[in-house]
C-alpha cells in the first residue's frame, strides 16, 4: 500500500495475545495439522507461537520480498521456495502463517503454491481479506501496522503540545 493515513502500533504483548487467539482458532479447526509454512520475514514470528501452541514440529519458510521502502511495495521476489516434499496433495492440512495481508498479491503467490493449504494471519486489511482463511484483527486500508519488532521506545510530546500519532 503507499497512502497511509493512520497508525496501528501493536506491543509484543498485544502481538502474543493476538497470535494466541489465532492459535485458538486454528486448534478448533482441526489437530492434526501436518506442518506449518511460514512467509518470512514477518510470518517467523507469529508461526514461533502457533506451533508452540498447536504443538507443530515441522516448520518450513517460503522466502519473499515486496516492500523494499517502508510503505511502497516493489516487484514481489521469490527467495526461497517451499521443499517439494510439502507441495504433495496441494498442501492439504499445511498452514500457512504471515504476519498480516494488505494487498493480498503476497498471499496470492503462496496460495498459488499450495492451493488447499489453510492461509492464517494475524492481521488483515479489506483488499487481502478474501485470500485469507483465518484471521484476528482487520484494519482499514490507509493504516499501516507498526509491529513490535520494527519499534523502540521513544519521547512522545504531551498531546497538547503536537501533533499525535
Ligand atoms: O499483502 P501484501 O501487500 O502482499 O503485503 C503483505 C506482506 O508484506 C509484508 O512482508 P514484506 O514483503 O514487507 O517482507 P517482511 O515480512 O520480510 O517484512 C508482510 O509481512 C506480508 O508478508
Ligand atoms: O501495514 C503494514 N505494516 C507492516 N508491514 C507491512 N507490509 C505490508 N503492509 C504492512
Ligand atoms: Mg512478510
Amino acid at each position: 500500500m503507499s497512502t497511509v493515513e493512520k497508525s496501528f502500533p501493536v506491543s509484543w504483548d498485544q502481538f502474543h495475545r493476538d497470535a494466541r487467539a489465532l492459535a485458538w482458532r486454528l486448534a478448533g479447526l482441526r489437530s492434526d495439522w501436518k506442518a506449518i509454512v511460514c512467509i518470512t520475514r514477518g510470518g517467523l514470528v507469529p508461526a514461533a507461537i502457533i506451533a508452540r501452541e498447536i504443538g507443530t514440529r515441522l516448520i518450513e519458510t517460503v522466502c519473499i520480498a515486496s516492500y523494499h521502502e517502508y510503505t511502497e511495495q516493489g516487484e514481489l521476489k521469490v527467495l526461497k521456495e517451499v521443499a517439494p516434499f510439502l507441495l504433495e496433495d496441494d498442501g492439504e492440512g499445511i498452514l500457512i502463517i504471515d504476519d498480516l495481508t494488505d494487498t493480498g498479491k503476497t498471499a496470492g503467490l503462496v496460495r498459488a503454491m499450495l492451493p488447499k493449504a489453510h492461509f492464517a494471519t494475524v492481521y488483515a486489511k479489506p483488499k487481502g481479506r478474501p485470500l485469507v482463511d483465518t484471521f484476528i484483527t482487520e484494519v482499514s486500508q490507509d493504516t499501516w501496522i507498526f509491529f513490535p519488532w520494527d519499534l523502540g521506545l521513544t519521547f512522545q510530546a504531551p498531546i497538547s503540545k503536537g501533533t499525535a500519532g
